[in-house]
C-alpha cells in the first residue's frame, strides 16, 4: 500500500483526495499560505483548484499563523479549515475570522476527506502505543482507534501532516493522516478507510484583506459574524432579518465572546451576495440591531446546491419598486 519513494505531489494530486463537483473560478490571488506542514487536507483542497503552482503556496503552523500572515501582508491570502459534516465548525477559523483585522471570504472549497493510518517502514499495528492526529481527525476516527488501537494513547497535533511529520521523527509510533501525508513523510499506510462516517466533508475558505469582492453568481453565499446584546429575544430578532426577507441561511452558531460566561456572538453563512438588495436590507436591518457586525464576504457557492428560489416579493426588481415608492411619498406625492 506504500507508495513508491519520492511519489508524494505530482500524478496522483488530481485524483486524491476527490473534490467535490462544481467548483467556481474564484478570485486567484498571487500567494497564499496555508495550514501545513505539506500534506494536509488543507493542502489537497487548496492544491485540486489547479490554480497555484507550489512557489505560491506557503505552509503556516497553524489556523492563527496563516491568517496573521494574510493580515500583515506576507502573503494575499489564507487557506484555511472552517467546518467539517461530521465534527462541526474549526473554531480556531472562526474565531479567528470574528477579531483582528478584518478578513473576508473569497472562495470555498469542498472536500471529501478520509484517513489512513500511517507508521515508520516496519512499525505494524500491533506495536502502536502514541497515535496522533488534527482533533478534528481523531474525532472523526474515534470509533476506529477504540476498535483497532485499544489502549494506545491519543495525541493532538496541529494538523494530520503535522503528525504524519513527527511520525517520521519517531515522536509518535502512527498518525491517522491524509494518505499523501503518508507517502510524503515516508511513512507505512497500515489501514486504511478509517472514518466513522465514510463521505464525511471539510469545507476550507480562502480569505483575504478586505478589498476585492467577488462578482455575485445568482449562487453565492454571505458570512457575517453578530455581535448582539445579552437580551431575551435577540436571536430570534436576528433570524427574523432573514425570515422576512426571504433569506436562506446555511450555518448558524453562537460563539462565546470571551468577555463573560453567557455572552455569544453569532456565526452566520446565508444565501445570496451582498449585492443582491434583499440581502444588503437584511444588513442595513442588522446593522440596527446589532452591537456590531462583521462582513465576512460574498463568494460563489461550491457545494453543488443550488440556491433557494427567490419569490418575487424578494428579487432585486420589487426591493427597488418599494424604494421608489418611499421616495415619492417623501415628495409629496401620493404614491
Ligand atoms: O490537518 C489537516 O490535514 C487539515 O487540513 C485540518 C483538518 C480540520 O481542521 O478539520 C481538515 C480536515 C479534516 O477534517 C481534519 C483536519
Amino acid at each position: 500500500m506504500r507508495l513508491p519513494p519520492g511519489r508524494t505531489r505530482g500524478p496522483h494530486w488530481p485524483h486524491y483526495p476527490r473534490r467535490m463537483p462544481a467548483q467556481p473560478a474564484g478570485s486567484i490571488p498571487s500567494s497564499i499560505a496555508f495550514l501545513g506542514p505539506e500534506g494536509t487536507f488543507t493542502e489537497a483542497a487548496l492544491h485540486s483548484l489547479g490554480t497555484h503552482s507550489e512557489g505560491e503556496t506557503v505552509p503556516a503552523p497553524s489556523v492563527p499563523a496563516a491568517l496573521a500572515m494574510a493580515r500583515s501582508g506576507e502573503v494575499d491570502a489564507a487557506f484555511v479549515p472552517l467546518e467539517n459534516s461530521v465534527e462541526g465548525s474549526v473554531s480556531p477559523t472562526i474565531d479567528g475570522l470574528a477579531a483582528g483585522d478584518p478578513l473576508v471570504i473569497t472562495r470555498e472549497v469542498f472536500l471529501e476527506v478520509d484517513f489512513v493510518l500511517a507508521t515508520r517502514p516496519g512499525v505494524g499495528r500491533g506495536d502502536v502505543r502514541r497515535v496522533a492526529s488534527h482533533p478534528h481527525a481523531l474525532a472523526q476516527t474515534r470509533g476506529w482507534v477504540a476498535a483497532h488501537l485499544p489502549g494506545a494513547e491519543v495525541v493532538p497535533a496541529a494538523s494530520t501532516a503535522d503528525a504524519a511529520r513527527l511520525v517520521a521523527e519517531g515522536a509518535h509510533d502512527a498518525a491517522i493522516c491524509p494518505e499523501i501525508a503518508a507517502a510524503r513523510y515516508g511513512l507505512d499506510v497500515v489501514g486504511t478507510g478509517l472514518a466513522d462516517t465514510p463521505g464525511a466533508v471539510t469545507r476550507f475558505v480562502q480569505v483575504e484583506r478586505p478589498g476585492r469582492l467577488p462578482a455575485p453568481t445568482g449562487a453565492d453565499k454571505t458570512t457575517l459574524t453578530c455581535f448582539v446584546a445579552d437580551r431575551t429575544g435577540v436571536l430570534l430578532d436576528l433570524l427574523t432579518e432573514f425570515a422576512s426577507r426571504g433569506i436562506s441561511l446555511t450555518r448558524l452558531e453562537s460563539r462565546p465572546t470571551r468577555e463573560r460566561l453567557g455572552v455569544y456572538s453569532f456565526s452566520v453563512d446565508c444565501e445570496g451576495h451582498v449585492s443582491d438588495r434583499r440581502v444588503g436590507d437584511a444588513l442595513v436591518a442588522l446593522h440596527r440591531l446589532c452591537d456590531e457586525v462583521r462582513f465576512q464576504g460574498s463568494y460563489p457557492r461550491a457545494d453543488g446546491r443550488a440556491a433557494a428560489p427567490v419569490h418575487e416579493r424578494f428579487a432585486d426588481g420589487a426591493f427597488a419598486d418599494a424604494q421608489e415608492w418611499v421616495a415619492r411619498l417623501r415628495e409629496g406625492s401620493a404614491g
